[in-house]
């Protein structure tokens, strides 16, 4: 791609991220504001005016998925070479499998998962999840063993069992990981690290490599990923991150967003860009989204056009919540309309089973993302597992046994094992109410007839149900976030500023998922362990509420101009959704001719609905085509370049609706 067309569709900040010669180079990208797109753009920018060779760049994810989208986007810019595009553990590792063989040392093997290791180890002093989650902290933040519990009291980390005893499991791992010749991910990333600090020839040839390093997602760096950075970058300064501060949301995992927030004046003489422009929101929902923030903190500026305000419902129960959001994705869910353009969003996997529940009652299909199917939860098996373990016995029996163990859970402050077991609870007593005879057994059929054995399918047009923590990075037309309730958001374990701040954080990243419709809510009351409880509201949900009283006072006396404004974007969302039908007619031509060639059906190459989006949006670049739901990393590499050329060749001079 040429360089004008590079710089096409983006705005003036988001062409300065693109273009600035600054090294090192930190970009500030507030939610929605296109990071994605500047960051291969730059790539692809560099490439184009000669200061980049694409073979010696290495760009940076932290996740697989992350990885591969930025992977296809890249490829479709038409780089003469594919720069390596992968998260730091994949890179470290191939790294180090050369490292070892070029030495002639045997490479040790992978472990796949912590927990089962862990499972293994006589006299656990937590559960295996909750233990690994320890051990990954620690070891994102270089502690070992030995200073783990000076470190975790230091931090006040919540853990349901003396800092000690943990420390013991946490130097058992590590013995046992060195006995069976095993390396887990985080002793990739030390040993890569280690090697290019000790070995110079190793770290010129890395080095030599990759000379342009980009890094996505910055304000998520832990201190080892930190360390491994460093180490690949020497002392150079071909770096280029790209972060929001505001959306830091793994520091209980170790991340620390000081390196983003503090990136001026670690290097000195770095330029920094700020992205502020937001292309996915509604104004109204950017209102209420930097309203959880503070006064003046967000920076967010609002690119899209007046849309509805955001509403605040207060249930009298989560039972009433669950029916009231369901009842609302139906009223948002005209005949023809997909139903994954909906989301509900939660706070903790616990609140998935009543939410679960209501959809398979209402005949509505939803996909759950960040979280097992009930069954599959590791609480709901240990749970069911020692339920059955002795002789059978009637389930009335069990139903104490099963609010001890939530209790114990939630007393443990382990909230997401809590919610599980609640709802367990909950779906056990529907059994005992229905069949007072039910033996112990009957549970785990009864569990997977109400809410699903195996969850729904992965794929399918269906309302997804996702936590906050999930949600990130991903948008949909209708967000509904449920149980804005104080233990919830804030989750009743951030008890330190610092806590208290990420999940501010955490919900204005949860808020700027929302592209047009914003549903609040919360319920009085709970029923936890079949108590139940009275709840009380998210002490966020005053600055939200107030920040809606304002919009909403906006919205009332509709002057004239208003509705003249209105009845444009009216006639406007009129015309953008009937699909500009010479474009469709090429594009289906197109899609006849693909299909053909390669002898499937046409919507083998692209669904009806898909080509109807593309139609749509009129896509001129790779990015606005990555961003059509549905093109994914595959069609976007057999397709893109052939799916461009025909919009480009027939959209004429209709404007691209975003
Ligand atoms: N210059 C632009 N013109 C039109 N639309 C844009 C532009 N830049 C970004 N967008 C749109 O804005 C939306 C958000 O972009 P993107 O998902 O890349 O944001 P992001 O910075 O990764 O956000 P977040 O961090 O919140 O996930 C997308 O739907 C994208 O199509």
């Amino acid at each position: 791609m040429d360089g004008p067309r590079l710089l096409a569709g983006l705005d003036a900040q988001q062409r300065r991220a693109v273009t600035d010669p600054g090294q090192p180079l930190c970009i500030l990208a507030g939610a929605g504001s296109g990071k994605t797109r500047v960051l291969t753009r730059r790539i692809a920018h560099r490439a184009t005016e000669g200061s980049a060779e694409p073979r010696h760049v290495l760009a940076l994810t932290f996740t697989r998925k992350a990885a591969t989208e930025m992977g296809a986007r890249l490829g479709a810019l038409g780089l003469r070479d594919r720069p390596t595009v992968g998260t730091f553990h994949a890179v470290a590792w191939a790294q180090l499998r050369t490292f070892w063989a070029d030495r002639g040392r045997p490479v040790p093997g992978l472990l796949e998962s912590k927990v089962r290791l862990l499972r293994s180890l006589p006299g656990r002093a937590l559960a295996p999840g909750e233990l690994a989650a320890e051990v990954e902290w620690a070891r994102a933040r270089q502690v070992p063993p030995e200073r783990y519990a000076h470190a975790a009291h230091q931090e006040d980390r919540r853990v349901a069992a003396p800092l000690e005893q943990v420390a013991e499991a946490y130097a058992a791992y590590e013995r046992e990981k060195q006995r069976r010749g095993v390396v887990d991910f985080d002793d990739v990333l030390a040993r890569c690290a280690e090697a290019l600090e000790s070995d110079p020839a190793f770290a010129a040839a890395q080095r030599w490599r990759f000379r342009h390093l980009f890094v996505d997602e910055f304000q998520d760096v832990n201190p080892l990923q930190h360390r491994l950075l460093e180490a690949w970058r020497g002392d150079r300064p071909d770096l280029c991150v790209v972060g929001d501060p505001r959306q830091a949301i793994y520091r209980w995992n170790g991340a620390d967003a000081r390196y983003l927030t503090r990136f001026a004046d670690d290097h000195p003489g770095a330029t920094v860009v700020e992205l502020t422009g937001n292309y996915r929101s509604t104004p109204q929902v950017l209102h209420l989204a930097g309203a959880v923030l503070g006064p003046g903190t967000s920076r967010l500026v609002a690119h899209r056009g007046d849309g509805e305000v955001p509403t605040i419902t207060a249930y009298a129960t989560d039972v009433d919540e669950a029916a009231g959001i369901v009842a609302a994705a139906r009223l948002a869910h005209p005949p023809g309309a997909r139903w994954d353009r909906q989301a509900v969003l939660v706070r903790t996997n616990g609140q998935m089973g009543l939410l679960e529940e209501a959809l398979v009652a209402a005949h509505i299909p939803f996909r759950l993302r960040g979280a097992d199917p009930l069954l599959q939860r590791p609480a709901v098996r240990d749970a069911l597992r020692s339920l059955g373990a002795g002789p059978e016995r009637p389930l009335r029996m069990a139903l104490d046994d099963l609010d001890a163990l939530a209790e114990e859970a939630e007393a443990a402050g382990a909230t997401d094992r809590a919610g599980d077991l609640a709802a367990l609870a909950r779906l056990a007593r529907d059994l005992d109410l229905t069949d007072p005879t039910a033996p112990t057994s009957a549970l785990r059929g009864w569990v997977g007839h109400a809410v699903g054995a195996d969850g729904p399918g992965r794929g399918g047009d269906a309302v997804e149900v996702v936590t906050f923590h999930a949600a990130k990075g991903l948008e949909w037309p209708v967000v509904h976030v449920a149980g804005l309730e104080d233990g919830y958001v804030p989750i009743r374990h951030a008890r330190t500023p610092e806590a208290e701040a990420e999940e501010r954080r955490l919900l204005h990243v949860a808020l700027t998922r929302a592209e047009d419709v914003l549903r609040l809510s919360w319920a009085a009351t709970r029923t936890l362990r079949d108590r139940e409880v009275r709840r009380r509201p998210s002490p966020y949900l005053t600055p939200l509420s107030e920040a809606r009283a304002l919009l909403a006072d906006a919205a009332r006396p509709a002057p004239p101009e208003a509705g003249l404004a209105r009845a444009r974007r009216a006639l406007a969302d009129a015309t953008a959704s009937d699909p500009p039908r010479r474009l469709r007619a090429a594009l289906e031509a197109w899609r006849a001719e693909a299909a053909r060639r390669v002898d499937v059906p046409p919507a083998v190459v692209l669904s009806d609905r898909i080509l109807a989006e593309v139609a749509r949006r009129a896509p001129t670049d790779v990015d606005a085509l990555a961003e059509v739901r549905g093109i994914g990393a595959l069609t976007l590499d057999a397709h893109g370049a052939a799916l461009l050329d025909v919009v480009r060749e027939h959209a004429g001079a209709q404007e691209a609706p975003r």
